[in-house]
């Protein structure tokens, strides 16, 4: 399937009640097992990788499929391995390329029983859960936040509690702090000095919990501000409090021209004329937010200097090659270097008639290209459906703010 994306020529005001962020629902399902909560988690993400892990906890088999959900992989590897029982957890193709041995190495180390049951290093895998014993923890810090989050969440469950101490440049961070944030709220405190993270033997405590909206899924409502000629976007259920690192888009898109005010219940965007000549930036924190400003950036002819983009290569897709081809479709040359710096500095190559872009089983893809339709009488999104990864809706809100979503 394809959608044709057609912008409207009038003005975009519009109210839209973004979707429940995947990240904090995922980790509310975790410590919701944890502290055996018989609270509810309103707000809770409806998205596929939400929904893959709600049938984890309600299955009554031992063999789970994640698809393609990142967080779902590394955080049920974590939980089941201390989860009496012999469970198998498999994902997607793409999930079964994506490395967790740095996990499955310091699950082990911990006390876990967990093989790889077809390469090593990579899912699917087989976990013999029994109770943990803990430790001290020597982790890479700089493959996947994520693996960091897991083994947190569960350390206060393990006999000796856990110290972990990070290696190497740490990304993502703001992911962990989200991560200890809400472990907090759940009633465990952690220490968290230089690059040693400590977590003593103790129980959470079961309470209700209300799930933030995205901010990831806010950038592309930033970008369509941006790229309008006159835009007032109200995105419903963010907060200038967040713990979502992602929350930097606000401050971000100062220099597009897009201003943030902060209401009680949510954000409204207008639109400014203040646009920087170039854009530096470095994503190590906020490695989702790339692809939006990639794009924004080439569609409104501002050059930039994107560092920190090291973690792209093992996402959904390899992004730094998928946005490379996908821009160049559109006419802008896109440069790479050291896998982890794009850069863009106006050149420009001859753009397709007709260009359908190709969204590489990722949903980022999809919603980063979606808004160059206010710049292009021609944008055509392959396999548009790939958005239900994180915003079911996207395609219904974009026709809500006047866009023309065509079969
Ligand atoms: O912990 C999380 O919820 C996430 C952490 C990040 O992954 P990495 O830590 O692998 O960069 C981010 O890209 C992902 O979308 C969600
Ligand atoms: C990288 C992402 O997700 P995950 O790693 O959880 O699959 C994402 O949503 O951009």
């Amino acid at each position: 399937m394809k959608y044709k994306i057609t912008a409207p020529k009038s003005p975009i005001y519009t109210s839209i009640k973004l979707p429940a962020s995947k990240s904090i629902s995922n980790r509310a399902l975790i410590l919701k097992a944890l502290s055996n909560s018989p609270f509810p988690i309103e707000n809770l993400s409806d998205c596929d990788d939400t929904k893959v892990m709600l049938e984890v906890f309600n299955s009554k088999t031992n063999t789970f499929d994640i698809g393609a959900a990142g967080t779902s992989m590394r955080f049920l590897t974590a939980y089941l391995s201390k989860i009496p029982g012999e469970w198998i957890i498999t994902g997607s193709e793409r999930m079964q390329q994506r490395p967790i041995n740095t996990l499955v190495e310091a699950l082990n180390t911990l006390g876990a029983h967990i093989e790889y049951l077809k390469n090593q290093g990579f899912p699917p895998l087989k976990i013999r859960g029994s109770a943990l014993d803990g430790g001290d923890i020597f982790l890479s810090g700089g493959i996947s936040s994520q693996f960091i989050s897991a083994l947190l969440m569960i350390a206060p469950t393990m006999e000796k509690g856990l110290t972990l101490h990070l290696e190497g440049d740490v990304i993502s961070i703001p992911y962990i702090k989200l991560t200890l944030r809400m472990m907090e709220k759940f009633g465990v405190k952690c220490d968290w000095v230089d690059n040693v993270i400590k977590i003593f033997p103790n129980e959470y405590k079961p309470i209700p919990y209300l799930v933030e909206s995205d901010w990831s899924a806010a950038s592309y409502w930033y970008s369509i501000a941006a790229l309008s000629n006159d835009a007032k976007i109200e995105l419903k259920g963010l907060f200038q409090e967040s713990g979502q690192g992602d929350s930097k888009v606000a401050e971000l898109f100062q220099d597009l021209g897009v201003e943030t005010e902060f209401k009680e219940d949510g954000v409204i965007l207008t639109k400014t004329d203040r646009i920087a000549k170039k854009l530096f930036h470095n994503f190590i924190n906020e490695p989702d937010l790339a692809q939006t400003f990639v794009v924004v950036c080439c569609m409104m002819g501002v050059p930039f200097l994107f560092t920190g983009l090291q973690t792209l290569k093992i996402k959904e897709t390899d992004r730094i090659e998928a946005l490379k081809a996908e821009m160049k479709k559109l006419g802008y040359v896109i440069t790479d270097s050291h896998n982890s710096i794009l850069e863009w500095d106006g050149e420009r190559c001859e753009p397709e008639q007709t260009p359908v872009i190709a969204t590489y089983e990722d949903h980022r893809m999809a919603m980063a290209f979606a808004p160059a339709a206010l710049k292009l009488d021609n944008l055509t999104i392959a396999e548009p459906m790939v958005v239900t990864k994180s915003y079911p809706y996207f395609w219904e809100d974009l026709s809500k703010a006047g866009f023309s979503v065509d079969k």
